[in-house]
Order: structure tokens, then C-alpha cells, then sequence
């Protein structure tokens, strides 16, 4: 009698005339226990290029207990096919804006890769349009129902998003530096992978800083601080450089209209967002490179390497020592960041 009672619960959840499905879809979340101790977190944007590996990679992380997918469409399939992994955290779906409050509810981490991505001969500025009033409202959200969560702002462009966040979330009087973080990790994988392939190591044994932000020219791969400790010629740095500042052009170029990035950055946004939750569990020295709050120069954001811990972000790292051709990229990074960086503010206080 009593399996008879959980397999009715269950199958009420899941059949498809329930008009109540979206919001709810997991059938664990009918089991009398959740899932396994642990964090919990939302991914904006679940259903995107971006969204659905992610979603399908952060089901996999043990650090997750609960795993809220939000979109504005297709939120229900992907959270049903996600919520079939047999892995301990809890998948629940939410769709379309009257949902937003409720997905967002309660959670540790949330990770925003909603938006439109680029076309062939678009700049990330050229999003900003779209991606700027997505962004406000999903950050209205994140105030209302979780503002101690920390975020990782993977919409573009990251350069402008991340200050129009912040700008959002102290008109809200909740705004702590330390938990907003723009995802520039794509950079850094990039950056590990063709430098590893020039130097003829395994990526995984590379380490390259990679700061400024997150388009063209901004993007700063320090190739003087490249662990294991190696050097370049002139012509390597060029290259390297160019391909790592142009990676997302490559990738763009490469999809013929079909979009941007979207499997290397679930990779990336998880190897992140696993850093942010280890931080968040007490772990010590987790490093990683990321966009966010900083003295390092005179611009209100930068992307250099963060100390990840229990508060986000607790110690912002100073650049280290460059040599002539990394000072004269910081120079042209700054001029470039600025511009961006203002953009994203003034679309708050206009
Ligand atoms: N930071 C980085 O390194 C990096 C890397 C790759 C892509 N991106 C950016 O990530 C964004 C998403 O890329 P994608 O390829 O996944 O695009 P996509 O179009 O495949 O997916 C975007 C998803 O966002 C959803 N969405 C749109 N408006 C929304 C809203 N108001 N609320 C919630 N969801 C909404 C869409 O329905 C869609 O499912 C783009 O802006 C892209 O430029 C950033
Ligand atoms: O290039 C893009 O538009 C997407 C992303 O920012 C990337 O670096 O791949």
C-alpha cells in the first residue's frame, strides 16, 4: 500500500498533462529523503548551449545537494532528462520569469550563462544590447531570494555584465564584492591548452594566468608567469597571445552561425564553479583566475587571480611582476576595460 502510495506521488509528478510539471519534474524530489549533504545551486539559463552541459556536469559534482534549472524555455525536458542521472543531487525545474523567485530560493551558487551568444562578426560589446536588461532581471531574482549566494556571470559581455550587476545589487543595499565573480576560466583552459601544446606538455601540468577581462585585447594571458617555469620567443608570445585573446572568435568562426563556445565553457564554468564551492566548504588554497572587484589597478573591476573561500573571493592576488610586452598589453587591456566597464554601470543609473 504504501509503494503503491510513492509510485502514484511519482507518476503524478511526471506525466505529461500535469500542467504543474515544470516547477516540480524530479521525481526524486518525491523521495522521503533528498540527496546527499551539500551545496545548493542554480543555473540561469539551464536550457542554452551553455546551460545544458552544465547542467548535466554540475549533476555530476558531489558537492551538489540540490541542482535548480531555470530557463525561459525548455526548462521541463532538461530538467527531466538531467533528473534521470543516477547521482545524489536533487534536480528541479523552473520555467519563464514567474518562476525566477522560487528557482532561486535558498541557494548557495548561483551560475548565470543566459543570454544571446555571438554570430560570425560580432563583438561581445554587439550582445550588450540583449544581454544587459537579462542580466538586471535576473539579478532583480537573485536579491530577492538569495543574496548572500555567490555568482558566476558567464553572460557577455562579462567586461559590462559583471559591473551592471554589481551596480544592481547595491541600489539593492546587498552588494558584497567578494561573492560576484565574472567567469573568465574559459581563458585560462585556452591558455593551458595552446601553451601546452607549444611547449609539448600535457595541459594539465600547465598553469597560465590569464587577466584584464574578457574580449579581445582585455584578455591577458601572462606568459612570464607560466607554470612550470619556461620561456618563449618573440614569435611564440605573438602567437600565443593572439590565439588566446582571439579563442572565442575562433570557436565562433568555426560554428558558421550556430553560436559560441558552449562545451569547453560548461567545462570551464564547472571547474570554476567546483573551486567556488570547495571555498564555500572551508577548503584552503583554492586559486583561480576570475573577474571581479579590485585594487589591483585603477579600473573598479579586473580579472587577476582570487583566493576562493567561505565569503567568495577573500583575497584578491596583485599581478606580479610583467615583463615589456605584457606591460604594454596592460596598458591597452585598461583603455579598453574602462569604456566597457562604464558602459555596464551607466545602464543601471541612467
Ligand atoms: N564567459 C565566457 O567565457 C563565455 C563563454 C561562452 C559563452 N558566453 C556567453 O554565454 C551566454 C550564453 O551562451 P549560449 O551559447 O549558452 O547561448 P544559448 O542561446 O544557447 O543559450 C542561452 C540560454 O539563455 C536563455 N535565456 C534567454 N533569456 C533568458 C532570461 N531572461 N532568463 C533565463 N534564461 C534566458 C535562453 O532561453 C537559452 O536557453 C552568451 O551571452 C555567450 O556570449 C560566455
Ligand atoms: O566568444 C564568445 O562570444 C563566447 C565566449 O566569450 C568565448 O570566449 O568563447
Amino acid at each position: 500500500m504504501e509503494a503503491n502510495n510513492r509510485i502514484s506521488r511519482i507518476s503524478a509528478h511526471l506525466h505529461p498533462s500535469n500542467p504543474q510539471m515544470a516547477p516540480i519534474l524530479s521525481a526524486a524530489e518525491c523521495r522521503a529523503k533528498g540527496g546527499a549533504p551539500g551545496f545548493k545551486v542554480a543555473i540561469l539559463g539551464a536550457a542554452g548551449g551553455i546551460g545544458q552541459p552544465l547542467s548535466m556536469l554540475m549533476k555530476m559534482n558531489p558537492l551538489v545537494s540540490v541542482l535548480h534549472l531555470y530557463d525561459v524555455v525548455n526548462a521541463p525536458g532538461v530538467t527531466a532528462d538531467i533528473s534521470h542521472m543516477d547521482t545524489g543531487a536533487v534536480v528541479r525545474g523552473f520555467l519563464g520569469q514567474g518562476q525566477l523567485e522560487s528557482a532561486l530560493e535558498g541557494m548557495d551558487l548561483v551560475i548565470i550563462p543566459a543570454g544571446v551568444p555571438r554570430k560570425p562578426g560580432m563583438t561581445r560589446d554587439d550582445l550588450f544590447n540583449i544581454n544587459a536588461g537579462i542580466v538586471r532581471t535576473l539579478c532583480q531574482g537573485i536579491v530577492k531570494s538569495c543574496p548572500n549566494a555567490v555568482v558566476n556571470l558567464i553572460s557577455n559581455p562579462v567586461n559590462s555584465t559583471v559591473p551592471i550587476a554589481a551596480e544592481v545589487f547595491k541600489n539593492a543595499g546587498i552588494y558584497d564584492p567578494k561573492k560576484l565573480l565574472g567567469v573568465t576560466m574559459l581563458d585560462v583552459v585556452r591558455a593551458n591548452t595552446f601553451v601546452a601544446e607549444v611547449l609539448g606538455l600535457d595541459p594539465r601540468e600547465v598553469s597560465v594566468p590569464v587577466v584584464g577581462g574578457h574580449a579581445g585585447v582585455t584578455i591577458l594571458p601572462l606568459l612570464s608567469q607560466v607554470k612550470p617555469p619556461c620561456s618563449f620567443t618573440p614569435e611564440e608570445t605573438e602567437y600565443l597571445t593572439k590565439r588566446i585573446q582571439d579563442g572565442g572568435t575562433e570557436v565562433v568562426q568555426a560554428k558558421a552561425g550556430a553560436g559560441s563556445a558552449t562545451l569547453s565553457m560548461a567545462y570551464a564554468a564547472v571547474k570554476f564553479a567546483d573551486a567556488c564551492l570547495r571555498g564555500l566548504r572551508g577548503d584552503a588554497g583554492i586559486v583561480e583566475c576570475a573577474f571581479v572587484a579590485s585594487q589591483v589597478t585603477d579600473l573598479p573591476f579586473f580579472a587577476t587571480k582570487v583566493r576562493l573561500g567561505r565569503g567568495g573571493a577573500e583575497e584578491v592576488y596583485q599581478l606580479g611582476p610583467l615583463n615589456e610586452y605584457e606591460r604594454v598589453g596592460l596598458e591597452k587591456a585598461k583603455k579598453e576595460l574602462a569604456i566597457s566597464i562604464q558602459k555596464g554601470v551607466s545602464f543601471i543609473k541612467k
